[in-house]
């Protein structure tokens, strides 16, 4: 593995950089076959780093150390563990810049957001630090005079763990917390745009005092390749996957032979609802925050915006007006909020999404085409937008927001609802009675009510219908990291 000057310089500690995957606490510099791939900053273009291309092979080292390890780490007590979570928690704060600037040179987002989600991934840590010593179990009144029931929870085992490239940090801090807290051993495979976030927190695991093969890293190209061998392996007890809902169904297929404990954290299609009774500001300020996060590369983002017509025409203008003040650029740069897509494809699909709109029919009030600069595409703003056009019923993740209209309350929930999708969902209103109503009719994981912002830690994260299973965060997250057993004593 080599590092470029264009990412050791920019960093205060470039030992957090280290070579290639980690495999039972070795730095795993050479693949197999003899391949590496590439790691560039999509703002610029710079190589930052070459990666040892691993498959399959390094994927079943992996496997075979993080089985030989669990039961050690499992018969730690919750508090040792709770305290090495505790210390990987302190170095992730204390190198917070450097992870910041790692995220933002491989994925592009602005700084101030990378620190943020690197912010956001160690309050996992921390969270599962204090929930490792929570696992409680229970004890049942017996169902005869001479029996005595209690319910122990234990750790799943090997837990394949695959996340996506928008949030290299917190996808992987929000499964690995959980996971290592409830005594599972993890094998990851960050995706190919952007491994060095996870390779630093292997780094950082490494100077925590992890023992060897609690975590291991699998950096490659051929994701097919490596989920093939998470998920066939027997040694492997869960999956878990954040990313499109079309990889997570190949995970499914894949995993129902081994009958594997699954998590699955996939695509959205965010409906953001603003009524006649809103405060117009705070809503203009939730479809902001909510809609170009990530320049709009979450999978939580305002997809689609309804405003009900009574103040239709104020709410366009007003968030026209903040739009247009949205600066574009390299993430790096002071002041910018809005970086470049991952990719040219990610440029494309956008690309397909408005030309589509704009042939049925859309008003392009700003933006609609690609800077022509590598793979910066600039704040978006479409009215006249109709269930018909492939923006609503696909994730744009793209700073494009489609602007569509209702007159009634029902019309609203019933275009909302009307998607496969179901993982976050977004409206602003006042009536304390249509507020429950709708919060309680709109078929979604996650409703925020008021906000545009609803990323946390504490609370339960994660979808309905063809958007997963499973909840990552809250006192309900780490339940997907243990089996249930139920003791019966005859006394
Ligand atoms: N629900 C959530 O919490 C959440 C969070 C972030 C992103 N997402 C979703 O992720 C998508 C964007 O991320 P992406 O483009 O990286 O998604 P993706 O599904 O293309 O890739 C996600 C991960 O899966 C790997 N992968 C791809 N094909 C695979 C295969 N056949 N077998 C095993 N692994 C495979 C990729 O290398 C990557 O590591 C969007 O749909 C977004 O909504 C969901
Ligand atoms: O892309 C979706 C992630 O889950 C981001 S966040 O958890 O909403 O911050």
């Amino acid at each position: 593995m080599t590092l470029t000057s264009a990412l050791t310089d920019r960093l205060k500690e470039p030992r957090l950089i280290a070579a290639g995957g980690f495999i039972n606490g070795k730095w795993n510099t050479v693949s197999s076959r003899g391949k590496v791939f590439r790691v560039a900053n999509p703002a610029t273009g710079e190589v930052l780093a070459q990666i040892p291309d691993l498959s399959t092979h390094a994927t079943h080292e992996a496997i075979d150390a993080a089985h030989a390890a669990q039961p050690g780490w499992a018969a730690k007590s919750a508090k040792e563990r709770a305290d090495l979570l505790k210390k990987l928690n302190r170095l992730m704060v204390e190198n917070a810049d450097d992870l910041a600037t790692i995220l933002t040179l491989e994925m592009g987002k602005p700084w101030k957001e990378a620190h943020g989600e690197v912010l956001y991934g160690a309050s996992f840590i921390e969270w599962f630090a204090e929930e490792a010593r929570r696992v409680y179990g229970d004890t049942i009144p017996g169902h005869t005079a001479n029996t005595r029931i209690s319910v122990i929870k234990q750790p799943v085992g090997v837990v394949g763990v695959i996340t996506p490239w928008n949030f290299p940090n917190a996808m992987l801090a929000r499964k690995l917390a959980p996971a290592l807290a409830a005594g599972c051993t993890v094998v990851s495979k960050p995706a190919s745009e952007t491994p060095l976030s996870a390779l630093a927190i292997a780094r950082l695991m490494e100077w925590a005092g992890f023992p060897a093969g609690v975590f291991n890293i699998v950096p490659g190209t051929d994701s097919a390749a490596i989920g093939q061998e998470l998920c066939a392996n027997p040694k492997v007890a869960k999956i878990s996957f954040t990313g499109s809902t079309n990889v997570g169904k190949i995970l499914m297929r894949q995993c129902a032979d081994g009958i594997k404990r699954m998590s699955m954290e996939l695509g959205g299609n965010a409906p953001f609802i603003v009524f006649d009774d809103a405060d117009l500001d705070a809503a203009v300020d939730g479809a902001i925050a909510s809609k170009f996060r990530n320049a709009g590369q979450t999978c939580v983002c305002a997809n689609r915006v309804y405003v009900q017509a009574g103040i239709h025409d104020a709410f366009v203008d007003r968030l026209k007006d903040r739009m247009a003040q949205l600066r574009l650029g390299n993430g790096m740069e002071e002041g910018i909020e809005l970086g470049p897509l991952i990719t040219d494809k990610a440029v494309s699909k956008v690309e397909e999404l408005v030309g589509d709109a704009r042939e049925l029919g859309a008003d392009i009030i700003m933006g609609g085409a690609p800077t022509g600069e590598r793979t910066f595409y600039p704040p978006t703003l479409l009215v006249g937008a109709t269930k018909d056009m492939r923006l609503a019923r696909e994730e744009i993740f793209g700073p494009v927001a489609p602007v569509f209209k209702f007159e009634t309350v029902e019309e609203a929930v019933e275009l909302a609802n009307a998607t496969e999708f179901g993982l976050a969902a977004y409206f602003y209103g006042k009536d304390i009675s249509k507020v429950t109503k709708v919060a309680e009719a709109l078929q979604y994981g996650i409703v925020g009510i008021n906000t545009g912002m609803i990323s946390t830690e504490v609370a339960p994260f994660g979808g309905v219908k063809q958007s997963g299973f499973g909840r990552e965060g809250s006192k309900f997250g780490i339940e997907d990291y243990l089996n249930i057993k139920y003791l019966c004593l005859a006394v």
